[in-house]
């Protein structure tokens, strides 16, 4: 078992390839799962990319979400009028968790570190969810990004 920390957080995740794996993954259990399969009635499979390439960005990797997808506003306005439940945040988590032992590379410290990235990340989709479709959200600055000790 090794942490790689010599890499960053990106590329000891495996980079794109692993995270396409861990999005392909993951939206199978969500589309099979009742409780989240009606949120993502309007699931389309670029929706798979688009997700790796946000994270591809988030732990440190190409800024494609940035220059080709519309960048963190983008990302934001996305879950604007969902209403996520904190049951269905909780749903997503355990889905992911699932994913992320599945598909990344062994290491306590490097799934650790990916999953407080996505209990902060479903937070902030959950908050915004609340607000309707088309509200101003301003501009929330750059993506962020998350390495080895969290939130950069
Ligand atoms: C860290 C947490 C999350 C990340 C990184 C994330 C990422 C994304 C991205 C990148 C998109 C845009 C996809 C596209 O352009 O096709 C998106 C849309 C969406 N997200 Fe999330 N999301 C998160 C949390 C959640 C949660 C907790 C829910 C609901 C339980 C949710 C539900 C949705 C839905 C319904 C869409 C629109 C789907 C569609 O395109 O049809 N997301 N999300």
């Amino acid at each position: 078992m090794t942490d790689h920390r010599s890499d960053g957080l990106y590329d000891a995740i495996g980079g794109l390839d692993a995270l396409r794996r861990l999005s392909d993954t993951f939206y199978q259990g969500v589309l099979a799962d009742p409780l989240l399969a009606p949120v993502f009635a309007d699931f389309t499979p670029t929706h798979i990319e688009h997700v790796a390439v946000w994270l591809a960005e988030i732990f440190g990797g190409p800024d494609g979400f940035t220059t080709d997808l519309g960048g963190h506003q983008s990302l934001l306005r996305a879950h604007l009028g969902l209403a996520i439940t904190e049951e269905q945040r909780t749903r997503w988590m355990e889905l992911m968790a699932e994913a992320v032992h599945k598909e990344l590379p062994e290491g306590e410290l490097l799934r650790r570190r990916v999953l407080e990235y996505f209990d902060w990340g479903t937070r902030i989709a959950k908050d915004v969810s609340a607000s309707p479709a088309g509200t101003d959200l301003g501009d929330p600055g750059p993506t962020p990004r998350w390495g080895w000790e969290g939130l950069k």
